[in-house]
């Protein structure tokens, strides 16, 4: 496993991160655990407001959905970036954290009425609409208000990048937004220019996850731009915004060949900038939503390995106290992670075993063939560049509660999410009476 961030190995041979042993964080936080090097997130926010938010281009406003909490939110906000909500419940978990509302913006493909009343109630920055349906019915809940909100549309540009086909977004057949090459999104410009109560600032797209070629983020701001040209002529509507989405890729193993935010960002920001004088444009403003290339890099589950049991001649199945239900990826995406032992972290691997979960489910497993040094019970496995898309898509299956989430920095933890009880799991649950006893 590469070490990133803070990660080190300390005299007693044990992982460390944010100057905190990671066999004592087990001992003092239980397992499993997600532990979140806030010193490394600051590091990655601050490059992201570096590269484009500085020079006063481009806005950087955080990927919820990647991994979200309160203190997440506070870190977000103090960092001088935005955010990006995807439901009501990333909205009121950022309001709840005082995230100041001008700086959201909220995406979904089903916004509920409810969503689009709390967003307007709120006052949000700004609401990204995604369909005809949407659009009507905001214009109207804004107009019952007696107010206008900003909006931005989505545009999905016909766009095929080389990742995941479960996490490719941009494409024309999708589910999200207005597509580009048949004419519907300018129809949908043109509509959203004659809503009463609604502002049209600008454009959305988002062209995948997992992104290593800057060149899809390249031509993406190009077709965007030839776009804004389009709409300018035929409707005369000035774009000031363009938002070109997430999906900066990032290291998962040594496969995974990241390019640098300094580079995105110049490629993204000197695209719009030429394109627009070429075209005689007003500059729109550049905004990006990074959320795995936030938080990803920056989380490290802990977990502690249970039996260990050899299928002579076939594979040595190593059973960690977590699994599917706090790292779903290996399962639905195939994804591939790095580990280490964390309290033997200076011995030589000896051997490969496959690391699974505690999950009722054969595909409940986080690592096929990864070399490791001798693995018995007891000891500490550390899964690394889980910041991402972990916490936020785990679940509850086998009635297993959730890992609690540390923020590690200075030597110090600090409980961020709780972990959860059995009286947690049951806490919603009703006996109706005539079950009653
Ligand atoms: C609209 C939108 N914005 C931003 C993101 C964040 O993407 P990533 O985590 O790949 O940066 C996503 C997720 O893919 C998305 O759907
Ligand atoms: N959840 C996905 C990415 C999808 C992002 C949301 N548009 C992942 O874990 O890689």
């Amino acid at each position: 496993m590469k070490l990133q961030g803070t990660a080190k190995v300390n005299e007693a041979g044990h992982l460390t991160i944010g100057g905190c042993d990671a066999v004592e964080l087990v001992q003092k936080h239980g397992s499993p655990l997600y532990v979140m090097d806030e010193t490394f997130l600051r590091e990655k926010c601050k490059a992201y407001y570096d590269a484009f938010s500085a020079s006063g281009a481009g806005e950087v406003i955080y990927a919820s959905k990647a991994f979200m909490n309160m203190a997440m939110c506070r870190v977000i906000e103090q960092e001088g970036l935005g955010l990006d909500v995807v439901s009501g419940g990333e909205l009121y978990t950022a309001r709840r954290a005082g995230f100041p509302m001008e700086k959201v913006y909220f995406h979904g493909n089903n916004k509920t009425d409810s969503e689009l009343k709390q967003a307007i109630e709120y006052g949000i920055g700004h609401i990204v609409v995604d369909n005809h349906y949407e659009m009507d019915r905001l214009n109207a809940l804004a107009e019952q208000a007696g107010t206008t909100v900003n909006v931005l549309l989505r545009i999905t540009p016909g766009i095929e990048c080389h990742t995941h086909e479960f996490i490719r977004t941009g494409q024309i057949d999708s589910k999200f937004g207005f597509p580009l090459p048949t004419g519907q999104a300018m129809e949908a410009v043109k509509a959203v220019v004659s809503c009463s109560n609604l502002k049209y600032d600008g454009l959305h797209c988002h062209i995948g996850s997992q992104i290593f070629e800057l060149e899809s983020f390249r031509f993406a701001a190009e077709v965007m731009m030839n776009f804004i040209e389009e709409i300018q002529k035929q409707t005369g509507a000035v774009t000031t915004v363009l938002n070109l989405g997430g999906g900066f890729g990032i290291r998962y193993t040594e496969a995974d060949e990241p390019a640098d935010i300094n580079d995105y960002a110049r490629t993204v920001l000197s695209t719009v900038q030429s394109e627009a004088e070429k075209r005689n444009l007003t500059v729109p403003r550049v905004v990006v939503e990074p959320g795995r290339s936030i938080a990803g890099p920056v989380g490290t589950t802990l977990y502690t390995v249970g039996s260990v049991k050899e299928i002579h001649g076939v594979r040595k199945y190593v059973a960690v106290d977590g699994g599917m239900n706090d790292n779903p990826r290996p399962a639905l995406y195939g994804s591939r992670y790095e580990a280490m032992l964390a309290n033997k972290a200076t011995e030589a691997n000896e051997e490969v075993v496959s690391i699974t979960g505690k999950c009722c489910e054969s595909g409940d497993m986080l690592i096929w063939d990864v070399s490791l040094p001798k693995v018995k019970s007891g000891d500490i496995l550390a899964v690394s560049s889980t910041g991402a898309y972990n916490y936020t898509m785990s679940m509850n299956y086998n009635r297993i509660g959730r890992p609690a989430v540390v923020f590690v920095r200075d030597g110090q933890s600090a409980v961020v999410v709780e972990r959860e009880s059995y009286d947690d799991l049951i806490r919603n649950d009703r006996i109706p009476p005539y079950l009653q006893r």
